[in-house]
């Protein structure tokens, strides 16, 4: 991980990302910095302070998505908060270490995830194991049940297992091999079998809520789950879903979750990035009037944890100082300049994100690989609907985007979707019963759908 040049990760985040080249340039060069510092020797890593990087750009121009790519790329664990919600009613101090619990709970799911896959081949060769096991017991584990039950149900063929002067061992030995035969061949799939399963339904833990544990990460359901006795209950589902749920209950057991933690948080020290979004919100200085807790009271509750320090997580502590943190706002009304002084030393990188003009409209539609015009045509050929665009229809559409952000809010590439919807409307929902299955959207279709909404300023605040 962490290989990639800086001219390699703008490679990759090209392919999501239109445009932008200069935020697309600065994190790729954070990112190697993190792994240029890893290779310091330790007294001079101490030294070097973590630069992060703050993105100014209205709304829907790809900050978000920037970050979010460069993560994945990296396959680094990544959290979006927004800044404002610590501004609102109810919001304790402590609040804003629930951004790095967060990064930490991102960070197990996938290392847990990653080890699942690991051992998924062994884990489905048990749960095969016990669903034979449950056709010819040996009486040790999943609940007997005799086996010729099933065949009077299914109507399946004989048994062997039951030869006759057989000795009861290789008997037994027989019948499994039968049964794993025919479970391999798929025909039990459907076969309802009874099994144990846990019993999920939680407790009421009504009475701890409010008290504030809740905001330690703490959790008491997790807590108290470990002490008190798992509850079990009996469940008749088929063949193919036993083995589902055999095989999460079997992988759960094959993964050592101590290591799990230890890596994951690893991870998320060393490699995790939170995208802190509309930081331009708390910017400002002094008390704010009303219930409202005060941006400046935020961001310093905010400073501790971008300068590094150690939050208590329920996976242990975790320090902050290598996380990359990346803050991003309009910044329309308050400049960086107005954020406390010492945030703003926190954030040396300072990239704008620039407006999307029609032709970079016509570029977001058709060229990223989950380009929004591909999705629609994908979605719409699980139809058997063969949908495809004119040129000029592109072109409408961008203009159309671009005229109904001016008009009304811009709202970037975001109005895209709300138009492509809008285009489509009709076609997703006749879709299942037309007879014509080849549809050519060119400009004429685009004004038709769309131009009876945009002239409208109303009509368009609402639909588009
Ligand atoms: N330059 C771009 N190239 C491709 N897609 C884009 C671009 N800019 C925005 N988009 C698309 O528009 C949507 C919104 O973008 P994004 O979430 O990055 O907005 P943002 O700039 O972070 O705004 P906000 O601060 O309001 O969250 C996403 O679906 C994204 O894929």
């Amino acid at each position: 991980m962490q290989e990639l040049t800086p001219k390699q990760i703008v490679a990759e985040l090209d392919k999501f990302i239109i445009g932008q080249r200069q935020a697309k340039k600065s994190v790729a060069i954070a990112l190697r910095n993190r792994w240029r510092s890893k290779r310091l020797p330790d007294a001079i890593k101490e030294e070097i302070i973590p630069k992060n990087i703050l993105m100014i750009g209205p709304t829907g121009v790809g900050k978000t998505e920037i970050a979010r790519r460069l993560a994945k790329l990296v396959n680094a664990p990544f959290v979006k908060v927004e800044a404002t919600k610590f501004t609102e009613i109810g919001y304790v101090g402590r609040d804003v270490e629930s951004m790095v619990r967060d990064l930490v709970e991102t960070s197990i799911r996938m290392v847990k995830q990653d080890k699942m896959t690991e051992v998924m081949d062994k884990a489905r060769e048990l749960a095969n194991e016990r669903i034979v096991e449950y056709f010819v017991p040996s009486g040790k584990k999943e609940s007997p049940r005799n086996p010729f039950e099933i065949l009077f149900a299914g109507g399946t063929a004989a048994n062997p297992s039951k030869q006759e002067g057989s000795e009861e061992e290789p008997a037994l030995e027989t019948g499994r091999k039968w049964w794993r035969t025919r479970l391999e061949s798929g025909e039990l799939e459907e076969e309802l079998i009874e099994i144990t399963v846990e019993d999920n339904s939680q407790p009421v833990m009504g009475m701890f809520a409010g008290s504030g544990i809740e905001e330690m990460g703490i959790n008491i359901q997790d807590m108290l789950g470990n002490l008190l006795p798992k509850k079990q209950k009996r469940r008749k589902v088929s063949v193919a879903n036993a083995r589902k749920i055999f095989i999460q209950e079997e992988a759960q057991k094959l993964i050592d979750m101590d290591e799990v933690t230890m890596q994951a948080v690893a991870i998320a020290e060393n490699s995790g990035i939170i995208f802190l979004d509309e930081i331009d919100k708390i910017a400002g200085r002094g008390h704010s009037s009303g219930p409202d807790v005060s941006r400046e009271g935020v961001q310093r509750d905010i400073l501790p944890i971008v300068e590094g320090s150690t939050v208590v997580t329920k996976y242990g502590p975790v320090k902050t100082d290598h996380i990359l943190f990346i803050a991003a706002g309009a910044f329309h009304v308050s400049k960086p300049s107005d954020l406390i002084p010492e945030l703003q030393g926190r954030f040396p990188i300072r990239v704008e994100l620039t407006n999307l003009s029609k032709e970079d409209f016509k570029q977001i539609l058709t060229e990223p690989a989950n380009a929004l015009i591909k999705q629609y045509v994908s979605l719409l050929e699980t139809e058997g609907i063969a949908i495809s665009f004119s040129e000029d229809a592109i072109d409408e559409l961008a203009e159309t985007a671009s005229k109904v952000n001016a008009q009304t809010e811009n709202i970037g590439a975001r109005r895209l979707h709300t138009i492509l919807e809008k285009l489509l409307e009709d076609l997703a929902y006749e879709a299942p019963d037309v007879k014509e299955k080849t549809v050519t959207i060119d400009r004429l279709y685009v004004k038709q759908k769309l131009d009876p909404i945009v002239v409208n300023q109303d009509l368009s605040h609402f639909i588009l």
